[in-house]
């Protein structure tokens, strides 16, 4: 049976030190796929001071706050917005703990288990609410409109009438090719 339950979208960020791994990069890249996700937007930034105090605002004031600012603006950052059923626990379940330790003792396989440095450079972001991913996305996809791709692109991802562009690490819509209609 088909699911008629829309597809979620959530925003993943691969932070500096995974992207300067190729191995790393790579090794995430897989994972997203080979879970199901539809990457619907990508994009390679290196996140401004200001983006990384407003993405991270509820954190400011605790310690880590100065060097998590610090460190996401270090380099670039690859940010997707994934789609799929629950993806935004599933994406969360994929990256593991916070902590890296509590990632490598507790779950040693996720992609912070696997990637993460420190407590700081935990290798992946994810949304952590419907209301948050949507938030996220407008930060760091500024044209993107939520309401427009659930009404003009989510039927074409949740049919699978889509296509991988590995090279752009993005999905494309398959468009009706009207030259080769047989009327
Ligand atoms: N006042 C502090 C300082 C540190 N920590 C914990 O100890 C960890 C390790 O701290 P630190 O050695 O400073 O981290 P680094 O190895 O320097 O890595 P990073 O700066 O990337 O977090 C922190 O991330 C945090 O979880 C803490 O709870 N309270
Ligand atoms: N105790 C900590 N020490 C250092 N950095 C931290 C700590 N807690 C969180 N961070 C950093 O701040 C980011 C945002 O924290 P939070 O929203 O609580 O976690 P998550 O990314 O799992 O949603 C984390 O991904 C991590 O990079
Ligand atoms: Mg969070």
């Amino acid at each position: 049976m088909i699911s008629k339950k829309p597809l979620q979208l959530t925003l993943a960020i691969l932070k500096p030190h995974v992207v300067k791994s190729p191995f790393a990069l790579q090794k995430i890249r897989d994972i997203i796929i080979d879970n199901d996700f539809k990457v619907v937007r990508s994009r390679r930034t290196i996140i401004t001071r200001e983006e990384a105090e407003f993405f991270y605002a509820d954190h400011k004031g605790k310690f880590f706050y100065n060097r998590l600012v610090t460190f996401v603006c270090s380099g670039p950052s690859d940010m997707h917005v994934l789609a799929g059923h629950d993806a935004i626990v599933k994406w969360r379940e994929l990256m593991g703990p916070t902590k890296v330790y509590q990632a490598q003792y507790l779950a040693p396989n996720t992609i912070r288990g696997t990637f993460g440095l420190s407590d700081t450079r935990n290798a992946a972001h994810g949304s952590d609410s419907p209301e948050s991913a949507e938030q996220e996305i407008k930060i760091f996809f500024k044209d993107f409109n939520t309401t427009k791709w659930y009404q003009i692109e989510e039927p074409f991802f949740s049919l699978g009438q889509v296509r991988f562009d590995p090279k752009a690490f993005v999905h494309i819509i398959n468009e009706v090719d009207t030259t080769k209609s047989t009327i």
